[in-house]
């Protein structure tokens, strides 16, 4: 269900841009103390930095960012799943190149293909963050702004008729979903190829750009501050993300982890308060008890512990929110209808109740072995005809061994077929 995703690959041809740095202070001129006086101004106005390269959105882009800033809409939830099936294909890309190139994972913390979701209650800010193959300074500027890709009017017009932003993500627009929850979004990025940099925009005609130096470096991958609108608050509960992330993300194939808090029972140093009930107690012994009393404690001295008290503390830790399956991969007799019909939506980002006509899951077997999941959906993909003769055009995504090698092909199955969903995974004879 990709909206030809090549429609954007065009070279970047001089991008409209508002001012050029007017009044800009080079970062390695700056002292620290600027930066972080900057940084605080500018995110308390939530103001663009001024420091930034600023850049206009392509028109029809504008239009769909003004109909999803005024939207009345009710499910705002979507934002979340977008941002996840985003940051969902980044890391396919990165593990796809890693296949070739093993050393472009790079080691550590790098190298682990997740998907972190952290929040700041007192900021009211929701990250997410990824470890997928980021993005340059150019592919910001390109992919969240300046070029319109085919969905982007076909959005804007279906918006106008039917108004159900649920099917943002089969338009290839699903970023822009971050303004139902947010008004001022940050998009920071690392891609291996260039420097990390800040995307900013208040969906207000323009974005800007600046290279990061304030920061904790990613290293590599994309991470997605939502400055949160006032009334968004919920998205600042823990128990309604980890509901979402079920809802809606539960076939992604990363895990999926959430900074959440834990109540645990700690054992600290007793007050002085605490024993002296015990010692005054004692006051109230005969003088016989009293000796006994001595005797043992000159026994028990030795092996005297300091005393502690239990208390309840709040501590944090990455929680796993999904257990990634592939539903394709286990025996069809396992797998429940339900499971099948989320398992579709997820695959066809159509989360509407529709449930899929029909689906076929088998394997193949011969000098190729391959297990594949079938689907035929209930209605025809906006774009059937519009891109029938593109030769990219496919929704089959072909893995090899749970690793996702590509959606682009001409030859696996004849054009007019083209709107089935096909997931296929080969497993290679040795
Ligand atoms: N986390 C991310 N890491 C790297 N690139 C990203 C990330 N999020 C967005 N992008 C880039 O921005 C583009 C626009 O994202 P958007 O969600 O609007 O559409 P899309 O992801 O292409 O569409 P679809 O949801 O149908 O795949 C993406 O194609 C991708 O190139």
């Amino acid at each position: 269900i990709h909206v030809n995703a090549e429609d954007n690959s065009d070279e970047l041809v001089d991008p409209p841009k508002i001012e050029d740095k007017i009044g800009a202070v080079p970062n390695g001129l700056s002292t620290d103390s600027d930066v972080v006086k900057r940084e605080a101004e500018s995110i308390s106005r939530r103001s663009l930095r001024n420091t930034a390269e600023k850049f206009e959105f392509q028109a029809e882009v504008s239009r769909l960012m003004d109909i999803i800033i005024n939207s009345l809409y009710s499910n705002k939830d979507i934002f979340l799943r977008e941002l996840i099936s985003n940051a969902s294909d980044a890391l396919d890309k990165i593990r796809f190149l890693s296949l070739t190139d093993k050393e472009i994972l790079g080691e550590g913390d790098n190298a682990k293909l997740d998907i972190q979701i952290k929040l700041d209650k007192e900021k009211k800010i929701l990250s997410i963050r990824d470890r997928g193959i980021g993005m340059t300074k150019e592919d910001l500027i390109k992919n969240l702004g300046t070029i319109a890709k085919s969905g982007t009017s076909a959005f804007v017009e279906k918006m106008q008729t039917s108004g159900d932003l649920n099917l943002i993500g089969q338009f290839g627009v699903g970023f822009y979903s971050v303004y139902l929850v947010a008004d001022y979004v940050e998009v920071i990025s690392k891609n291996n190829d260039d420097k990390q940099y800040v995307w900013e925009s208040k969906a207000d005609g323009a974005f800007a750009i600046s290279e990061d130096t304030w920061n904790e470096p990613l290293g590599r991958g994309t991470e997605i501050r939502l400055h949160l609108r006032d009334e968004a608050g919920e998205y600042l509960e823990e128990s309604k993300l980890k509901d979402l992330v079920k809802r809606y993300s539960e076939f992604i194939n990363f895990p999926i982890y959430l900074w959440a808090s834990k109540e645990v029972e700690v054992e600290v140093p007793a007050d002085e308060d605490d024993t002296s009930e015990e010692e005054e107690s004692t006051e109230t012994k005969t003088s016989e008890e009293e000796e006994e009393d001595a005797e043992k404690t000159e026994d028990e001295d030795s092996e005297k512990k300091p005393k502690t008290k239990k208390v309840k503390e709040t501590t944090y830790e990455w929680e796993l929110l999904n257990d990634v399956k592939a539903i394709w991969l286990r025996s069809p007799k396992e797998v429940t209808e339900e499971e099948y019909n989320k398992f579709y939506h997820s695959l066809a980002k159509d989360f509407s109740d529709d449930k899929p006509l029909t689906w076929s899951h088998f394997t193949a077997e011969g000098d190729v072995e391959f297990k594949a999941v079938l689907f035929v959906p209930p209605k025809a993909p906006h774009d059937l005809y519009e891109s029938y003769y593109n030769a990219n055009k496919s929704n089959l995504k072909l893995y090899v061994r749970r690793v996702f090698i590509s959606d682009e092909f001409d030859e696996l199955l004849p054009k007019y077929l083209n709107f089935l969903m096909v997931m296929q995974d080969n497993t290679f004879k040795v």
